[in-house]
């Protein structure tokens, strides 16, 4: 007998973002100097070339390239030096066949010309006169107007994680404030009897809250803010005054324990007693981590994770962090490398399974071998590298097979 409904990992998503079609992650405006890492809620489209002129990567001598055809050290090319062109000023004069004007790195190419030759394979004469021991190619030393990044093109999509290198794009762009999502706010509940917080006194037959710990850990890895954090005893009443004070203050409200079926498991309970859709899935087919609620109540999304530590970890990577990436629209989000599989492992079928690996170097590969454990052992998780994940029509894992491994 199955006490759960279970459903596949995908449908759970599904139901998810059905229940929550209507709900969005607000936006606001921050300085690009506080954006690092934030998640970008607009797209960025260039009003500008970049750069706005033709500018050289070399310091040397502007010239029509074909000027140089032939040129070497025994019979030079000759030019008419014009002048030089001033950093940060605009280029004045026009090159024509057999001119010459000198260019800093990064200054402007005058008109008519089409390549740089660099200083060290030419050499003056005289003020006006210069020899040129080298041929160049067309564009050869010489960035184009709108080559990094052309007028009118997205420079930037919604959903982008911002990097140093993005904040860079919107510096060339001078944009300095830029809309991102306001980090998701989660409030995170510990349930049960057993747990006890770090500063009480450990008895035989407690534990110590681990899941708020590695929760909150793991919601400031993906950028959310956590409104509060709390231990309540197995009692329907505390739950449901903390998962009160939470859903007015957050996002999303976090219940670790009590999902299972217990006699004293209320998650299910306090969720359905708020107004709202309540419980809409009761189970996931997913190892570890089958025993998952999720709920809505007022509006807010209500987790009830596994107690056991690697099961709520997992679960809400898999679950949670999916919802709120695709409501930001952000691709690509896990970290991943490819592995030759060095272990045979049968899977359960019907199940998505997460199963945790150590990477190792040999020969130039990377090989995966097993990390075993179970999932109440925290270590299982800080002891790997990373999962891999076994979809549930698959049978397993085979030994030699190269796969993706998930970095944690
Ligand atoms: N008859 C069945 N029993 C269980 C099933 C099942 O299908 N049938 N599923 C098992 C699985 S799988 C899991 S996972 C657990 C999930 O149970 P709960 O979500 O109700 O969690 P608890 O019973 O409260 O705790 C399980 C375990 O984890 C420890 N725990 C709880 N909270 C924390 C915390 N904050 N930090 C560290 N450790 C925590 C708790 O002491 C228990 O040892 O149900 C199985 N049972
Ligand atoms: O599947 Mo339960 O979530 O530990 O181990």
């Amino acid at each position: 007998m199955d006490f759960f409904d279970v459903v596949s990992v995908q449908e759970a998503i599904n139901r998810l973002m059905e229940a929550f079609k209507e709900y969005e992650f607000k936006a606001e405006e921050v300085s690009i100097l506080e954006a690092t890492n934030r998640i970008l809620a607009e797209d960025i489209y260039s009003h500008i070339d970049v750069p706005e002129f033709n500018r050289s990567t070399v310091d040397g001598y502007a010239i029509k390239s074909k000027d140089s055809q032939g040129a070497s050290e025994s019979v030079p090319s000759l030019f008419n030096i014009l002048g030089e062109v001033r950093m940060g000023e605009a280029a004045e004069k026009e090159i024509k066949s057999g001119e010459t004007m000198y260019v800093p790195t990064g200054g402007m190419i005058p008109q008519g010309a089409d390549g740089m030759v660099m200083v060290e394979y030419t050499e003056k004469l005289d003020e006006e006169n210069l020899m040129v021991y080298k041929p160049i190619a067309f564009n050869e030393n010489i960035i184009l107007k709108g080559d990094d990044i052309r007028k009118g093109e997205r420079a930037l999509k919604r959903g982008k994680r911002l990097t140093p290198e993005s904040i860079g794009v919107l510096a060339a762009l001078g944009i300095s404030r830029v809309k991102v999502y306001k980090k998701p706010k989660f409030y995170i509940i510990s349930t049960g009897d057993e747990i006890i917080d770090l500063d009480e006194e450990l008895e035989l037959g407690k534990i110590r809250d681990i899941n708020s710990y590695t929760l909150y850990s793991a919601i400031v890895k993906l950028g959310g803010e956590i409104t509060g954090k709390a231990i309540v005893k197995d009692d329907y009443e505390l739950l449901r005054q903390q998962v009160e004070k939470g859903l007015d203050i957050s996002d999303i409200v976090l219940i670790s324990g009590g999902s299972s079926v217990g006699a004293r498991d209320y998650t299910a309970r306090v969720i359905d007693s708020f107004e709202g859709r309540g419980v809409f899935v009761h189970g996931i087919s997913i190892k570890p981590g089958k025993p998952t609620i999720l709920g809505e109540g007022k509006g807010k999304l209500i987790v009830g994770l596994p107690g056991h530590p690697v099961s709520s970890i997992i679960v809400f990577g898999a679950i949670i962090e999916e919802f709120i990436y695709k409501k930001m629209e952000v691709h690509n989000h896990k970290l991943k490398t490819k592995a030759i599989m060095d272990f045979n492992f049968p899977s359960s079928p019907g199940q998505q399974t997460y199963q945790m690996v150590k990477l190792e170097e040999r020969d130039g590969k990377t090989y995966a071998s097993p990390s075993f454990g179970k999932s109440g052992m925290i270590t299982l998780l800080s002891n790997s590298d990373g999962y891999i994940i076994i979809k549930p029509h698959e049978e397993g894992i085979y030994k030699g097979e190269e796969r993706e491994v998930y970095l944690l």
